[in-house]
């Protein structure tokens, strides 16, 4: 049967990329986005963002929703402090297949942890399963229609702390406007929007940066 695109990527990138090189790994999936096949990467614009975000919080536990191909899980892991920890959830177990490749082919598998399943099943099993107790960035790049649920559940289960970031990608193309009106106008967030453009397009989209004040902001004193 016709290879996915997924899989196409991945041999673009073991045709093009040297292992252990996880910039090189980055710029031949973006190479091939460009030039041969779209696909939604985060990419390399709006990548510029998310590295600058990592470098700032420079987090010691991430969670990033929706793996894909393992291009943002590059560009956060390839960021991380040593010891410093991402668990990538993702869905679609043929894109976690390609995704592990392409991780393993950047050399950063010891910095990632890639789990199967859905959002919604997993947040509740991160204490249990993983040992987290919270995270210090949450990168959003799922379904959007589950950028607010998963977010009301990791502040029900406690896994945000004060000052924990949320990064959503893709807040105008697709969008997620329940999402953005809930961090926009709860007292919770600080939340802030850098425009950018849809991956390897002209189209307008961006990042919704939201900073998780503390659970008791917004409660009554
Ligand atoms: O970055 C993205 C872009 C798109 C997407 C698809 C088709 C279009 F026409 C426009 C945008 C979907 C996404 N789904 C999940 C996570 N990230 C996505
Ligand atoms: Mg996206």
């Amino acid at each position: 049967t016709r290879s996915s695109r997924p899989q196409r990527m991945l041999a673009h990138v073991k045709r093009h990329a040297a292992r252990g090189d996880p910039q090189s790994v980055i710029d031949a999936i973006d190479y091939f986005c460009r030039h041969k096949e779209w696909a939604m990467n985060v990419g390399d614009e709006k990548g510029t963002i998310l590295d600058s975000v990592v470098c700032e919080v420079s987090p010691g536990a991430v969670l990033e929703l929706g793996t894909y191909c393992g291009y943002s899980t590059m560009r956060i892991a390839r960021l991380l402090a040593p010891g410093a920890r991402l668990i990538t959830l993702e869905f679609n177990p043929a894109n976690a297949a390609v995704a592990r490749q392409v991780i393993a082919w950047a050399g950063l598998e010891h910095k990632v942890q890639l789990v199967e399943g859905s959002s919604g099943d997993l947040i509740p099993q991160m204490r249990e399963k993983f040992g987290i107790d919270s995270f210090d960035l949450v990168f959003l790049d799922h379904w959007k229609d589950w950028y607010l649920p998963d977010t009301r559940l990791m502040e029900e289960l406690g896994l945000l702390h004060k000052g924990s970031v949320l990064l959503a990608d893709n807040v105008i193309c697709p969008g997620a406007p329940e999402y953005l009106a809930y961090v926009r106008s709860s007292p919770r967030y600080d939340s802030r929007y850098f425009k950018s453009h849809l991956e390897y397009t002209y189209v307008e989209d961006g990042l919704e940066k939201s900073v998780f004040p503390g659970a008791s902001a917004g409660s009554r004193p």
